[in-house]
């Protein structure tokens, strides 16, 4: 059996030179070659190189220093490097990391130990979205022609996002309308994070677009759709929200929100009720971000995979869902933790799909990383298409799919390892990734059991070839009931 080759520790010492400028030009960066490009850059001149990209250094790490990057909380941070990412550093110098502390501390707290209450109150949201899909298609009885669906990806964010306001606001506010609020909020954050900036930034002015398009989410978007539109009604319904709170017990079901008043809200006088309540809101816009836009991502990866991949995968699926929940049954979290082909396939997926980036950090001192010294304030990279697949790492089986091994292997799709880094590691690793294979395995679960699936053309395509994390693969799928 393989054995991955050991992480490596780097010297203290920091007598050594910078790391390298490499410059991976724009036209390399938007073609399905940049992870093999980068990948060489770094063969060549690594394991730390930096590329300049969109008006900043980016220092790109080799796989073999990722846990020493991403797990060493005294060299790195996380909460300054997302206020970067966000284009927003300057906020970080006034909240000192507390934002993300309190978002990773809200998810970490309350939705892990309450995932069979959360599972059991969103599942019947997306069974019925679906139930609404099948109502749209005509009867397989009397018609086998297939319906074209190129939205795919802004149906299962309306679903996602829908489910997100049971589990964030609670039942009283979930329609439609808030969902499709919390669909535009997440996706105007993730354009903060420069999600298109490789496809879309202005080649002369990049400082520009970023100002432009920070501008638009903020004031188009954000403000508009949920400061307006939600906000009012939480604030005239913040009572009731507020007790209910304080009337929660470990592991029922409470809308974050709720718990959230109880701690930065309840027993405030003064101005500080405003602050509070705020600070709440805040908070509950960073979980919307988190949890939404993520995950519809990785499921549409997924689904498209699963679909094009079906006559290889499907059968082996098929039997374990029929074993594990036949018909007319509802999933739960014991259910879902038993589809472990399904639990491997998307782990596979998500292993090699192709990100060229997942968790960030930045030095938060001069650093030493290998024979390089990285500047404090670098913000680092792991090149984690290059991790999942090398052959350090995998030896010369890295780019096969295999989509059941991980079943064999024993190894979950939330556990995270520096040869697989979707969900980050160490400390800031994702704190609701038990969630997120949660909900992709109910929805592929609802698609495949609802209709007879395929692609158009029997392929989809990379939109954003180094950004496959926050970017959604281009297909269309072709539903039919199933009979
Ligand atoms: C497939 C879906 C998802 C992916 C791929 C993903 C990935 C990640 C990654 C890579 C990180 C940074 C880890 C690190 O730096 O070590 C992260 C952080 C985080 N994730 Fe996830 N995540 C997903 C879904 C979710 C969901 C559903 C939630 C909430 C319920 C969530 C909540 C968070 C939070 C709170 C953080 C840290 C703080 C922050 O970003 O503000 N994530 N996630």
């Amino acid at each position: 059996m393989f054995t991955p080759k050991p992480q490596l520790t780097s010297e203290t010492s920091l007598d050594a030179p910078s790391p390298p400028v490499v410059h991976i030009p724009r036209e390399i960066r938007r073609s399905t070659k940049v992870n093999e490009v980068y990948s060489k850059a770094l063969d060549q001149h690594g394991p730390v190189i930096v590329v300049p990209r969109h008006g900043r250094d980016e220092y790109v790490i080799d796989h073999r220093y990722a846990h020493e990057v991403l797990t060493n909380t005294n060299n790195f941070t996380f909460e300054k490097a997302v206020f970067d990412l966000l284009h927003l550093g300057f906020l970080a110098l006034f909240d000192n990391g507390a934002f993300v502390h309190d978002v990773d501390n809200l998810v970490e707290k309350n939705v892990q130990p309450r995932m069979n209450a959360i599972i059991e109150n969103i599942f019947p949201v997306l069974k019925e979205y679906f139930a609404r899909m099948v109502d749209e298609l005509p009867n397989t009885a009397c018609d086998k022609t297939s319906v074209e669906y190129p939205d795919f990806f802004e149906r299962i964010q309306l679903a996602v996002a829908h489910a997100m306001v049971v589990m964030i606001l609670g039942h009283a506010h979930a329609s439609s309308v808030v969902a499709s609020h919390f669909a535009v909020v997440a996706v105007a954050m993730a354009n903060m994070t420069g999600m298109h900036e490789n496809t879309d930034e202005w080649v002369r002015f990049p400082w520009l677009w970023v100002i432009f398009n920070g501008f638009s989410a903020i004031f188009f978007t954000i403000i508009p759709r949920f400061f307006f539109c939600v906000v009012p009604v939480l604030w005239k319904t913040r009572k009731e929200h507020l007790e209910n709170g304080l009337a929660a017990r470990q592991g029922n079901f409470i809308p974050l929100f709720d718990i959230l008043l109880t701690q930065y809200y309840n027993g405030k006088t003064g101005i500080s009720t405003l602050a509070g309540f705020f600070r709440c809101v805040i908070i509950s816009i960073g979980v919307i971000f988190a949890s939404i836009h993520q995950t519809v991502v990785a499921a549409s990866w997924i689904l498209v995979t699963l679909t094009q991949k079906q006559s290889e995968y499907l059968p082996a699926l098929r039997q374990e869902w029929e074993t594990v929940n036949p018909p007319g049954e509802t999933l739960t979290v014991k259910k879902l933790s038993q589809l472990t082909l399904l639990d491997s396939f998307i782990r596979e997926t998500l292993r090699t799909k192709g990100d060229s980036w997942g968790p960030i950090r930045q030095t938060t001192q001069p650093v030493r990383v290998g024979p390089y010294v990285l500047p404090k304030g670098a913000v680092c990279l792991v090149l984690i298409a290059r991790a999942h697949q090398h052959p350090d790492n995998y030896g010369t089986e890295g780019a096969v799919f295999d989509g059941f091994q991980w079943s064999e292997k024993g190894r979950a799709a939330v556990q995270g390892s520096p040869d697989f880094l979707t969900f980050g590691l160490g400390r800031w690793a994702c704190p609701g990734r038990q969630l997120a294979i949660h909900e992709i395995k109910i929805l592929l679960y609802m698609f495949f059991s609802n209709f007879d699936i395929r692609l158009k053309g029997n392929c989809f395509r990379a939109r954003n070839t180094i950004n496959t994390t926050a970017v959604a693969p281009e297909a269309i799928l072709l539903l039919r009931r199933r009979g």
